[in-house]
Order: structure tokens, then sequence, then C-alpha cells
């Protein structure tokens, strides 16, 4: 199969494109935040394209390592007729950038438009609180061979436009998913609002066009929607030829300039892409790329990364930075940034566990302790009397007295019960308070109980 992309994400600015009206509309009844631009009220002039929305679009595109297009950017006209728009056209840039390239996908081009308003027919409404928001549009060329491949991109991409700080995420995202096989000709799949969603139209369509062609059967090129309940795909309606939409230049709306400066100063500002960071982390400090992918999961996450591997080894670091932390701030349903965790925090932790001055399950507990705490964390494990991490002889002399004290579980470890290993680790973790390493531990009783 071959697929192709078109992905609409919210550009991230305080006011609309062509208003100012706020674009902040989550929690707004219907119809609050519009005026007679927004509303595309005949006669109504729209503002000057708003500045913010055309800075993060360059970034965005240069992100994707596209070339900026040419130096003046204008507005469309695209026609056509839905209740979601009421002039009855949408408004749309030229490229802002083309011939970029992600994940071994080639991007087509980045442009701005206005997002539409939002029909709702179960109320009898459009709601156009939504109306005149920035939208960016990313169109990828038909490199994509299977709904797995799909899916990679729109993760990296959703990882891309968060960098850049300048884009909403997945939970404005809206996808047409375009889909054919060899022997027919392509379907598009409207609409989409999530990776998953994505995911699931293409193994969808995958098949249907699979089972059409078997039976001979010729595949026309058509529009389909997502029916996201049923996870399945229904004609909207047949496409033979590219749809006229009758573009004309805006003229209510002067040219935007993106002059050579400023594209410059875009790009030695923007942060360094998602993608490209994971390879360099991969290069740079020889970690996985597993792990590299987890600790690019954020920018901040990387950013204390590389903070905290000037003092500490890359390996080690990346092992507790990825599933440690990770799990603590995930269970705390906080992302890094949120969780105010520090690089010096984590040097102080990882240091303590280099050392051997703390055992790693007393490590994990005071990882736990760390979320929206600006403590130290060699005072939190002081606090909680985990320092100090109990030597050998002391492990011993308690693995022998748990022996001797518990006939039953070791005969049960000689009949070959799992449990009772576990229940004698147990038991010399109580008797150390917990301050045993666990590993240690159950080689010595191993030995012990050999003899
Ligand atoms: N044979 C194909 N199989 C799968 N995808 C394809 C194929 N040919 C083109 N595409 C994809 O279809 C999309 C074409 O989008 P484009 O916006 O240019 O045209 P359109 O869908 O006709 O326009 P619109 O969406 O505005 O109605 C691109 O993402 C491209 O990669
Ligand atoms: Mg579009
Ligand atoms: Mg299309």
């Amino acid at each position: 199969m071959k697929c192709g992309l078109e992905i609409h994400v919210q550009l991230e600015t305080d006011s609309k494109l062509f208003c100012t009206c706020h674009t902040n509309y989550k929690d707004a009844p219907a119809n609050s935040n519009i005026c007679p631009v927004c509303l595309n009220q005949p006669g109504a002039k729209p503002y000057p394209p708003n500045k913010a929305a055309l800075d993060g679009a360059i970034k965005i595109a240069l992100m994707l390592g596209c070339e900026i297009s040419p130096e003046v950017t204008y507005f469309q006209r695209k026609h056509y007729d839905y209740p979601d728009l009421s002039s009855g056209y949408q408004r749309t840039s030229i490229p802002i950038g083309d011939q970029g390239e992600l994940n071994g996908v080639r991007i087509y081009d980045v442009h701005i438009e206005e997002d539409p308003g939002q029909y709702k027919p179960d109320l009898g409404i459009v709601d156009f609180n939504r109306s005149g928001i920035p939208l960016i549009e990313i169109v990828t060329e038909p490199d994509m061979k299977s709904p797995e491949e799909a899916r990679k991109f729109l993760r990296e991409l959703i990882r891309v436009l968060e960098y850049s700080g300048s884009a909403r995420g997945e939970g404005t995202m809206r996808a047409d998913v375009n889909i054919s096989i060899e022997g027919g000709k392509r379907a598009e799949i409207k609409n989409i609002n999530s990776i998953k969603g994505a995911y699931k139209a293409l193994q969808f369509e995958m098949v249907r066009q699979k089972n059409l062609l078997k039976r001979g059967i010729e595949i026309k090129q058509e529009t389909r929607a997502f029916l996201e309940s049923q996870m399945i795909t229904v004609p909207m309606r047949l496409k033979e030829e590219a749809e006229d939409y009758r573009y004309i230049p805006d003229p209510d709306l002067p040219p935007m300039l993106a002059e050579k400066d400023r594209i410059e100063t875009i790009r030695k500002e923007m942060p360094e892409p998602s993608h490209i960071k994971t390879d360099r982390f991969v290069r740079e400090y020889g970690i996985s790329k597993d792990n590299a992918k987890v600790i690019t999961s954020e920018l901040d996450l990387a950013d204390a990364f590389e903070e905290v591997v000037k003092s500490i080894d890359p390996e080690f670091a990346a092992l507790w930075m990825r599933d440690e932390l990770k799990r603590v701030i995930y269970y705390n349903k906080m992302n890094f940034k949120e969780s105010e965790i520090t690089p010096a925090q984590i040097v102080d932790l990882l240091q303590m566990l280099q050392d051997k001055k703390i055992t790693a399950k007393a490590g994990k507990r005071v990882m736990e302790k760390l979320p929206k705490n600006h403590e130290m964390p060699s005072q939190i494990a002081e606090k909680l009397g985990l320092t100090g991490v109990v030597d050998e002889d002391i492990v011993l002399k308690a693995v022998k007295q748990v022996v001797n004290e518990n006939p039953e579980a070791v005969s049960d470890y000689y009949e070959g019960k799992k449990n009772a290993m576990n229940f004698l680790i147990g038991q010399v973790m109580r008797i150390t308070r917990g301050k045993a390493d666990p590993g240690e531990t159950h080689k010595l009783l191993e030995a012990e109980l050999k003899e």
C-alpha cells in the first residue's frame, strides 16, 4: 500500500488568524468567542495575518527540514460548501515551506489556514468559537507503506510539533489519510482526529481495497469518512477529478513578508527537532535508540538528561530516567516539567546509587518522593532512614538467622516452591529494615541453603 497524509494542527497563538478574538475556546459557551471577522460576515474586513502564526509555521517548516519558499506569502480563498464555513471559502496560504523530510517520509508542503467552525447537528447549531484559529497543515508525499509506518510518522510529527512550542498537540489534530494499493486509485479518509484513528482507518481500508481488487471490482478515487465508534470507513463522495475549489488570491488580505533575516533568526532560535536529537543521543552518549526515544519524548527531560550526564554515566542515567523517573511522573499524571524535578536532584540521587550509599530499592522510594519536592534526594534518604547500605556481615547474619527461624519455608524451598525464596528474602529485608540489597540477599540465601 501507499499512504500520504494531510495533517492539520492548531497553532499556538493568543489571537485568531485575522482578528483579535482569543483562541482559548475550550470551556467557553458556544459562539461566545466571535466577531464579525471570524464569523466571516459580508463586508467584515480581516486584520492583517497574525505574525506569530507565520513565525510558528516557519519554525515548524524549518524543523521538518523544509526549504522556506518565496519571501512573500499570500492567502487564497478555497471554496467549498459546508455549514461550518459561513463564507463558503476557507483562507489558506500558499506553501510556507516545502521539500522537507521526517522519518524517511518526504514533506510535500507546509502552509497555514483558518480553522472552520464546528457544525453540531445534534444541537442544531454551528459553533464559531474555533473559526479563524490558525492551523498548520502538513502534507506528505505518499511514502508510507503500512499502517504501522503511518502511525510511527504521526507520533514523531506530534513530537516535533510539541518541541516547536508553536503548535498545540494531538488533541487538536485532524488528519486526512490517503491510501491506495497497487492497481487501484486512492481513497481519502477525511477528518480523523487521533493517531489511533488514522491507524485503524488504514488497517480497515487496506483490507477493503484488497478485497475489492480480489473480486475484480474497480477501485475509484473517492472521499470517505471514518466512523470512530465502529472503526470502519464509509463513502462520502466520489472524486473522479481533483475537486474544483476555485482558488483565488484573497483581495482583502495583504501579502505577508518573511524576510531572510527573520527566517535566519527563527532557524537559530528553534529547538533541535526530536528525531534529530534522538539520533544524536545514540551517537554521542552511546545509549540505545529505545532509551533515547523515551528520553527525548519531552524537550525538558532531554535537556535535563544532557545536564545529568555531565557528571553521571550516560547509560546509568538513561536507565534510571527511562524506567524510574518516567514511571514516577506517569504515576503522578504529570510531565517532567510539571514534576519540577531538577537535574541537580537527579544527579544527587544517581550519585548515591553509584556510590552504593543506598540500594536500588531505596533509590526507587526516593524517586517517588521527588515530584514537586525541592529537597535533595540525600536529605530525603536520610529522613527516611534509607542511607547506609547494611554491610555484608550484617546481611549474612540476618540470612543465617532467617534460615534457622523458618524451617518450614526452608523445606518448601527444597521442594522447589517458588514463593519460599521470596518469603525468605522478605524476612531478611524485615530484619535489615529494607537496607539489604535484594539481589545480594538472594545470592547469600542460595549459598547458605546449599550447605
Ligand atoms: N496514489 C496515492 N496513494 C496514496 N496517497 C496518495 C496517492 N497520491 C497522492 N497521495 C496523497 O494524497 C495527498 C494529496 O493531497 P492534496 O491536498 O494535494 O490533494 P487533494 O486531496 O486532492 O486536495 P484536498 O485534500 O484539498 O481536497 C497527499 O498527502 C499525497 O501524498
Ligand atoms: Mg487543508
Ligand atoms: Mg486531500
